[in-house]
């Protein structure tokens, strides 16, 4: 994990349905320049109300309120495929991070260099992960697009659990 640059831990009040208020915690990871910060302000700018973006300096092994990892890659910087793909499936293996489900964002799909999410997901063996739930999610932190499709899933599965 120490490559990992730790970015930020995001308590995210969300109304859902209407009616339901749920706390949700996102860890989010991945490796420098995957577009981390430019995911976090183009959240923050979409709610500023319900979102509180909380930049911590260090990556905690026992998080206690972990429900949601959320990891960013670049879609568009190939070389780094298998370097970022080492670093999630290390985060995978965690046994602090067992079950937590999470969503891979495909960022930077605005570029026309940028590889589709279905590419990627091969590439990183997502089919592979049995001990939780997934998604891949193409977006652009830079446009927007697809930024809200990640999140709705991620409250969709707390309001599975519900
Ligand atoms: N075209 C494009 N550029 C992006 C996108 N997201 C981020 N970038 C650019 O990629 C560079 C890195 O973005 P950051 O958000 O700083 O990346 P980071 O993951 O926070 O990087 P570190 O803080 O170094 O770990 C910046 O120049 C961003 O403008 C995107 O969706 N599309
Ligand atoms: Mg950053």
């Amino acid at each position: 994990l120490a490559e990992i640059k730790q970015l930020g831990l995001l308590s995210v009040m969300q109304k859902l349905k209407g009616s339901t208020e749920l706390e949700l915690r996102i860890v989010l990871l991945g490796l420098d320049n995957a577009g981390k910060t430019t995911l976090l302000k183009c959240l923050a700018s979409e709610d500023v109300n319900t979102i509180t973006p909380t930049q911590v300096s260090k990556y905690t092994q026992n998080q206690p309120l972990i429900f949601h990892l959320v990891y960013v890659i670049d879609s568009a910087d190939k070389k780094r495929f298998e370097e970022t793909g080492l670093e999630l499936s290390e985060l995978i293996d965690e046994e602090n991070l067992a079950g937590v489900p999470i969503l891979i964002f495909a960022n930077k799909q605005d570029l026309c260099t940028a590889s589709p999410a279905s590419e990627i997901a091969e590439g990183l063996n997502l089919h592979t992960y049995r001990d939780r739930v997934w998604q891949i999610q193409a977006c652009s932190a830079v446009t927007g697009e697809g930024v809200q499709d990640g999140m709705n899933w991620i409250c969709n599965n707390l309001l599975k659990k519900k």
